[in-house]
């Protein structure tokens, strides 16, 4: 199967994201801790998930992945705590019951104090609104802190970089097995930021491309594991030169899962959110490379630029704000690559 585009990052499903999703052409959706998955008990249950499954079914759209989990099945396991084993536990159901209604990818998160910016509202080009992260300008904290999957309480205690790989090898080496079987893939998103310095009393560790390799070490080469391989996040460590090293190193050994299609202008400490095609790298000549290395998976959008009449960008998770010139501007300008590709 070709590499095909995915409207991605559906907070909010309703029949607005459908429709747009068609208008755009676009035949696949992919879910971000959804509006439709409460997950009310500490899984996501095989009734809600085959309702969406069955709701999507009805809309003519496929569903090409689950990505986090809601915060409170997940954050003891994170940042390893007692009651780390239940949360397991339940996300094996989360697991087994994604599997029986087909749908077979869970994007995953290493970060307790969750994604940082320093400014949600900077002028991007023409005025467009885009978000922007500064190192420098931390100490007043998280501009996503009232995020809906930022954390509300403070870490009782920092998070050392050691604990933060030992509980992913703990993670990993309990839930691979489960995933294995059930025929699911788990998918890494990178730290964002991916900056030395902890944020919020957690270290960040999934933070260069090196670390993303040692990572799928960790998952000891699983079939079950792969990377959720968010373009902006690694443009934001070291722009198309990290990008590549990311290519080449998981490309070429099937561990790619999927990948978010945005870009930033900066590298940390420093850094903002951007159009396809004015950023750090050149879209056409990554997605190239994802394609000589024998990438054939789904692409999102993912965070995009508000652009003059749109409501807002990414902390506005309703479908009015989510179906934006922004988004739309995304999508087309990878249709066109893909297609000038010949890879459509
Ligand atoms: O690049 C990013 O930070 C995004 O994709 C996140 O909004 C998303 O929630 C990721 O899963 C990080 O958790």
């Amino acid at each position: 199967m070709p590499i095909r585009l995915s409207l991605g990052h559906i907070d909010v499903y309703d029949d607005r994201t459908a429709t747009f999703a068609h208008q755009l052409g676009l035949t696949g959706v992919q879910f971000h801790t959804p509006n439709l998955l409460p997950g009310e008990n500490g899984h996501w249950s095989l009734e809600e998930l085959r309702a969406l499954r069955e709701r999507c079914d009805r809309d003519g759209l496929r569903i090409d992945g689950l990505e986090n989990v809601p915060l409170a099945h997940f954050w003891k396991v994170q940042r390893g705590l007692p009651g780390r084993d239940e949360q397991i536990e339940n996300y094996f159901r989360t697991i087994r019951n994604m599997a029986a209604v087909g749908i077979d990818m869970l994007g995953y998160n290493w970060l307790p104090t969750f994604v940082w910016r320093t400014d949600m509202d900077v002028a991007g080009r023409g005025g467009a609104k885009v978000t922007a992260f500064d190192l420098a300008e931390i100490g007043a904290g998280n501009a996503l802190a009232s995020y809906r999957l930022s954390p509300t309480e403070p870490l009782a205690e920092p998070i050392s970089v050691d604990r933060m790989w030992a509980n992913h090898q703990y993670f990993l080496d309990a839930v691979l097995p489960v995933a294995e079987e059930a025929g699911v893939r788990l998918a890494l998103h990178p730290d964002d930021p991916p900056v030395d310095e902890p944020l919020g009393g957690a270290a960040r560790i999934f933070n260069t491309p090196a670390a993303l390799a040692a990572a799928h070490k960790q998952a000891k080469a699983s079939p079950a594991w792969g990377l959720d391989f968010c373009l902006g996040s690694v443009s934001e460590m070291g722009g198309e030169d990290a990008v590549n090293e990311v290519i080449d190193t998981l490309g070429p050994v099937g561990a790619i899962a999927y990948v978010h299609f945005r870009d930033v202008q900066g590298t940390v400490p420093s850094f903002r959110e951007c159009f396809l095609g004015e950023g750090n790298y050149n879209p056409a000549r990554v997605i190239r490379r994802l394609h000589e290395v024998g990438f054939d998976g789904f692409m999102i959008d993912d965070h995009v630029p508000a652009v003059i009449g749109d409501p807002d960008t990414w902390m506005d998770i309703s479908s009015d704000a989510y179906c934006s010139r922004g988004r739309a501007h995304a999508l087309g300008y990878l249709q066109g690559v893909l297609n000038g590709l010949g890879l459509d």
